[in-house]
This record gives structure tokens, C-alpha cells and sequence, in this order.
């Protein structure tokens, strides 16, 4: 379970908190999801989340231990808005083993096969998928690392409806093993397979 108590996210910069406060409870094999305007502290909130930005005030704890940033890292996969863009691999192999020189293939098709990209010959060039495959290849690339929260930034943004509706599908599908955490400002398809859902705005998080 991850717990939010009372998160805080007020850069010295910034007159007014850009997150002020957030509370929020997300149980394993559920899919919470937080929908919000451009601006309102989305991909902020989701940054702490994975560890990459530090909170000001506030508690998170998975389960029963508190968590600092580092925690954070290992515990969240944060897949960005766009993930096709920061492509690094020339093969889906080099791709899923980026930083994980040591990934047996049994695990790299695990992975592929959770996506239901296994089909794919390994030597596949990431840039030669189509947009919807690329999205399920960013996934693969976070869940290799086997997190138990999947922190998702506009999952669905530039798909079309049909892909949408594929994608959302397979995160219908990943909440079996893991706990996902989605924000949109356009939520579509991922209304409906949302287990948690709040709506952001000006940093102020409400249960709807
Ligand atoms: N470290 C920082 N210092 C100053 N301002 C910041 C900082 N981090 C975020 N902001 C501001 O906080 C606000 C929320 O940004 P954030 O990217 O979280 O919004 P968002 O809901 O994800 O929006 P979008 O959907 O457009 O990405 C923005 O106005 C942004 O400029």
C-alpha cells in the first residue's frame, strides 16, 4: 500500500506551493488515477514519487516504512510523457538492457512478453515500432526492473483511439502484478479502468 500523508512541494522560487498537501492511499493491484489541467502539479507529484525531485514536507510510506527519494527510486518505475523520444537502444535489446548490462534474455522476453511484444525479433530497431508498440516498449523498459509501483505521465497522449484503447487494455491487464499510478489532463479510456481516482488542481488533490 502507498500512503501520501500531507506532501508538501514548495520550491523556494515559487510564491504559492506547487503541491500543497496531498494525501492519497493506493493498495497493491489497483490503478489510481489523478486527472488535472496543464500546470496543476501532475508530472511534479509523480517526479517525488519516483525520487527524482525531493518533497518539502510530508510523509510516503509503502506498507509500513517510510520511504526517502532514494527508496523511491528503487520502488517506482516513472514512465515520462512521450518515452519514445528518449529512446537510447539501436535494438529493443540494447534498449531493455540500458543500464543493466547483467539482464539474463529469459528476463528481457519476460518483460517483452508482459507487453505482448515477444513476437519481436530482439535485433528489432525501437525507432521500426509503430507509436503503440513503442509506448508498450517503454513499459517493458520500466517493468525489467521489476518495481512494485508503475508511475505513468500521460500514457495515452498522441495514440490513436484505437491504440488508446490497446493501451489501456494492457495497464488493465499489468495491475496482476504491480500497483500503477497514471495522471492525464485527458483521461479517455483510463476512466473506466481506474480503481482510485482524484482530480488535481493548483497543486490541491481531491477524491472524486
Ligand atoms: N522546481 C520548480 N521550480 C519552480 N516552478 C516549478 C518547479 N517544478 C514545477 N514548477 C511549476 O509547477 C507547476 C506545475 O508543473 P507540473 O509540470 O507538475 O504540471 P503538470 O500538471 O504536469 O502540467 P503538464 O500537464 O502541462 O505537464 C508549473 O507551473 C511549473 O512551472
Amino acid at each position: 500500500m502507498l500512503y501520501l500523508k500531507n506532501v508538501v512541494y514548495h520550491p523556494p522560487a515559487t510564491p504559492q506551493p506547487i503541491l500543497k498537501g496531498i494525501n492519497l492511499e493506493l493498495a497493491p493491484q489497483e490503478l489510481g488515477l489523478i486527472i488535472g489541467p496543464s500546470g496543476s502539479g501532475k508530472t511534479t507529484l509523480l517526479e517525488i514519487l519516483a525520487g527524482l525531485a525531493e518533497k518539502t514536507r510530508g510523509e510516503i510510506f509503502w506498507r509500513d516504512q517510510e520511504l526517502n527519494s532514494l527508496d523511491l527510486q528503487e520502488l517506482g518505475g516513472l514512465v515520462f510523457q512521450f518515452p519514445e523520444r528518449h529512446f537510447c537502444g539501436k535494438t529493443l535489446l540494447e534498449e531493455l538492457r540500458l543500464g543493466h548490462p547483467e539482464i539474463g534474455v529469459e528476463r528481457i522476453k519476460q518483460a517483452l512478453s508482459e507487453v505482448s511484444l515477444d513476437h519481436l525479433p530482439l535485433n528489432t530497431s525501437p525507432h521500426d515500432l509503430s507509436g503503440g508498440q513503442q509506448r508498450r516498449l517503454s513499459l517493458a523498459v520500466q517493468l525489467i526492473r521489476q518495481p512494485n509501483l508503475l508511475l505513468l505521465d500521460e500514457p495515452t497522449a498522441g495514440l490513436d483511439w484505437s491504440m488508446r484503447r490497446q493501451l489501456s487494455k494492457l495497464l488493465e491487464s499489468l495491475k496482476k502484478h504491480w500497483s500503477l499510478l497514471i495522471v492525464s489532463h485527458d483521461p479517455n479510456e483510463l476512466f473506466n479502468i481506474a480503481d482510485r481516482r482524484w482530480k488535481i488542481n493548483q497543486g490541491e488533490l481531491e477524491t472524486i
